[in-house]
């Protein structure tokens, strides 16, 4: 298994945000957490990446308990994720960005730094390289001297998921990915997320556009209140009753 959450369980004061969830994913997986607003999916993204620590429970990936690490530990152990909002920087260009998100890989030797070493040089070549390589993958290589903040978008979004990708993740974690997007760069995104999953890339996505997570998904887990209340195929999750209710209590 490559994460899984076992009785994950968050409390803020009296409110209980995440209760005992228990969640698998394994390699090759892209499985979408879904939930009416206020249901706990940011807040178990925060946990697995290691912004928030669970007041109980456990966060194992590759078998091993990342709950409670530091982020940038999480990071380097093989765990990316994107934000809900937009989060770059927007007066530095798609390379620059990219980068930033390369970080975690660097070795951090002051020997390095002051005498600029060979093996330091080689590491900087790889890590041009591989962006590179993510920019032509994506088809963004073109646009590499452009300033963030002047791109369209879907775009900026899709720039936020390749500077995640940068630290050459196992996992990565995107939190609603298609907000704000119109269809057409909905659809763009689908064949994008589609492409990591063709890297060898697992995928856990918290996502309200229904379309795209049963299109893209082949499990999805259902939170309400803080709890699981279903999992299971997207087939079987669009005709669960209480899923269904959850849904429709909310309106
Ligand atoms: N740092 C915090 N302090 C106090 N309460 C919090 C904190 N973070 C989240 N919460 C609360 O925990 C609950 C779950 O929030 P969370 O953001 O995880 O929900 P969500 O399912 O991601 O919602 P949305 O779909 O609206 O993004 C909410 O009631 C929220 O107000």
């Amino acid at each position: 298994m490559l994460l899984e959450c076992v009785n994950l369980t968050m409390k803020f004061g009296g409110l209980t945000a995440v209760d005992h969830v228990n969640l698998k994913v394994q390699a090759g997986d892209i499985i979408g957490l879904i939930g009416p607003n206020g249901s706990g999916k940011t807040t178990i993204f925060n946990i697995i990446s290691g912004l928030y620590k669970p007041t109980t429970g456990q966060v194992l990936f590759e078998g091993s308990d990342i709950a409670r690490r530091r982020p940038d530990f999480i990071t380097k152990a093989g765990v990316a994720r994107t934000f809900q909002n937009i989060r770059l920087f927007a007066d530095m260009t798609v390379w620059e960005n990219i980068q930033v998100g390369r970080h975690c890989r660097y070795r951090q030797v002051l020997w390095d730094d002051m005498f600029h070493t060979s093996r330091q040089a080689a590491e900087e070549r790889y890590a041009n390289q591989y962006i590179y390589e993510l920019l032509v993958l994506f088809r963004m290589d073109h646009l590499k001297d452009e300033i963030a903040k002047n791109l369209p978008y879907g775009l900026q979004r899709k720039l936020e998921i390749i500077r995640a990708l940068a630290s050459e993740p196992k996992l990565v974690l995107l939190d609603e990915p298609a907000a704000g997007m119109n269809p057409h760069e909905t659809k763009d995104l689908m064949d994008f997320i589609l492409k990591i999953r063709d890297m060898g890339i697992t995928i856990l996505v918290v996502e309200h556009d229904m379309k795209l997570v049963m299109n893209l998904c082949n499990r999805i887990a259902v939170l309400n209140y803080g709890k699981k209340i279903a999992e299971g195929s997207p087939r079987d999750i669009q005709s669960n009753e209480e899923v269904i209710k959850a849904y429709l209590g909310k309106r």
